[in-house]
């Protein structure tokens, strides 16, 4: 199968999650493109599956992320697709949890596009991501700083899809 794994990141979380998910999916065979959803992809029509996640910021996918589901949705409602977005509000809990785990837009891509499914993973956040005043508030807010990617629960769910593939016929 002719994979295709889209990534929204601002500061290169995301963009480490997707390069892991299409390794795992190589090691099983298939052909694997990882590319950024901020720029063109041409002949997108040759992809027999896709794989988009974007990193979450404000509680919603980052729009390069939003505005390709939306601009490619006759393209992408016809093969699988699988989403996924990367965020804190799992590892952090409280108030940063109430914004649930599929963040604001993403119920209504998963319809459009009939997405298979949405997984939420622990992102990483520095203290240079933030303005002066956003450190602030993070901290007054209980916000800690680190790398939560769990690279077991990323290996696994590409194991997942890898399984499910093996019934996608083109
Ligand atoms: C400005 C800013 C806003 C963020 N807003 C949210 C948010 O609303 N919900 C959340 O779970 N994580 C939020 N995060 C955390 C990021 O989603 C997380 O750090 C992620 O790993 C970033 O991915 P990236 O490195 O691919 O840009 C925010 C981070 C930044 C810098």
């Amino acid at each position: 199968m002719l994979v295709m794994i889209g990534y929204a990141s601002e500061h290169g979380s995301t963009e480490g999650i997707a390069r892991r998910l299409g390794d795992r999916l190589r090691a099983h065979g298939h052909s694997i493109d990882v590319r950024p959803l901020d720029r063109p992809v041409e002949a997108l029509g040759l992809y027999d599956v896709f794989v988009l996640g974007s990193a979450v910021h404000g509680g919603s996918w980052l729009r390069e992320a939003a505005d390709f589901a939306h601009r490619e949705t006759d393209t992408l409602a016809r093969r699988p697709v699988w989403l996924f977005s990367v965020g804190l509000a799992r590892v952090l809990g409280g108030r940063f949890a109430q914004a649930g785990e599929v963040p604001k837009g993403v119920p209504e891509i998963m319809r459009a596009l009939g997405a298979r499914e949405h997984r939420l993973f622990a992102g990483a956040i520095r203290p240079g991501h933030l303005p002066l005043f956003g450190r602030f508030v993070y901290r007054a807010m209980g916000g800690r700083y680190g790398d939560f990617r769990d690279w077991a629960e990323v290996e696994e769910w590409a194991e997942e899809i890898a399984a499910q593939l093996t019934m996608v016929t083109r």
